[in-house]
């Protein structure tokens, strides 16, 4: 099966700042990416080139075989790292609203999702906390049948018992087609997610490689092995 995810040497500028910087990476399907990196090393701007968002970049990027645009939002599933529900609709609507935007979501997966993070389909999005509100996003993000998902600072704002549900869940749902490409700061809280891990800074791929791997090279956990190299 071809690699989900191929970014070779894509350089990404804003005006005179070099936001990526020949980065290269490859994703193979059945992976949980860890896409960890100092505040300012890139890592929205990759996604944002992935989910087609922003466009004008030098290198060659490839979301299975295809360069990103209409044909590969049909197969990526985005959490931006701000707010995309309505505030006016109820959840039960917001899922309406994805059921109609996008062919492979899951209406079944989305409510027992919504259930077992505790969520009541009624309540608006603007009644809700911003921890709840994420809950929500994640379920409707999940809930596509995706070939690769692609998490922007997915669990922030969520309380520690939640984060685990959701590792949870993720986990569960997880189908080996697919990958998943997560950053993240909270790299402690959400490490036993990860398969492989990206470290970034200034636009490029620092280390890459399995976390098992890493662990048993280095001799430390993911989080001591990011303080040591960034
Ligand atoms: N719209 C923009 N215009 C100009 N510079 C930008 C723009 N967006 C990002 N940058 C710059 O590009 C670099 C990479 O930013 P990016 O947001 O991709 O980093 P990040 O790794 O996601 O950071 P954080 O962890 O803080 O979210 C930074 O130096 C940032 O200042």
């Amino acid at each position: 099966m071809e690699n989900v995810l191929e970014c070779s040497n894509v350089t990404k500028r804003y005006g005179r700042k070099t936001a990526l910087d020949g980065l290269n990476l490859t994703i193979p399907a059945g992976r949980i990416v860890g896409l960890l990196g100092p505040n300012g090393a890139g890592k929205t701007t990759l996604m944002k080139l992935i989910v087609s968002l922003l466009r004008d970049y030098k290198g060659t990027l490839t979301v299975s075989g295809m360069r990103p645009g209409l044909d590969t939002k049909k197969i990526v599933s985005y959490l931006p790292d701000r707010e995309f529900l309505y505030p006016w609709m109820t959840i039960e609507e917001s899922i309406a609203f994805f059921d109609h935007s996008f062919a492979d979501f899951q209406r079944e997966k989305a409510y027992s999702m919504i259930e077992a993070l505790g969520l009541n389909l009624q309540d608006k999005v603007k009644s809700l906390s911003k921890g709840m509100r994420e809950r929500v996003s994640l379920s409707l993000v999940f809930a596509r049948k995706a070939r690769l998902f692609v998490l922007d600072e997915p669990l922030a704002a969520v309380d520690p018992s939640t984060r685990d549900k959701i590792i949870g869940i993720i986990l569960d749902n997880f189908d080996p087609d697919s990958s998943i490409l997560i950053s993240t700061h909270l790299i402690h809280d959400v490490e036993s997610l990860f398969t492989d891990v990206v470290f970034v800074n200034d636009g490029k791929v620092l280390l890459q490689g399995r976390v098992e791997e890493l662990r048993r090279e280095h001799g430390m956990p993911i989080e001591d092995l990011f303080k040591r190299l960034i």
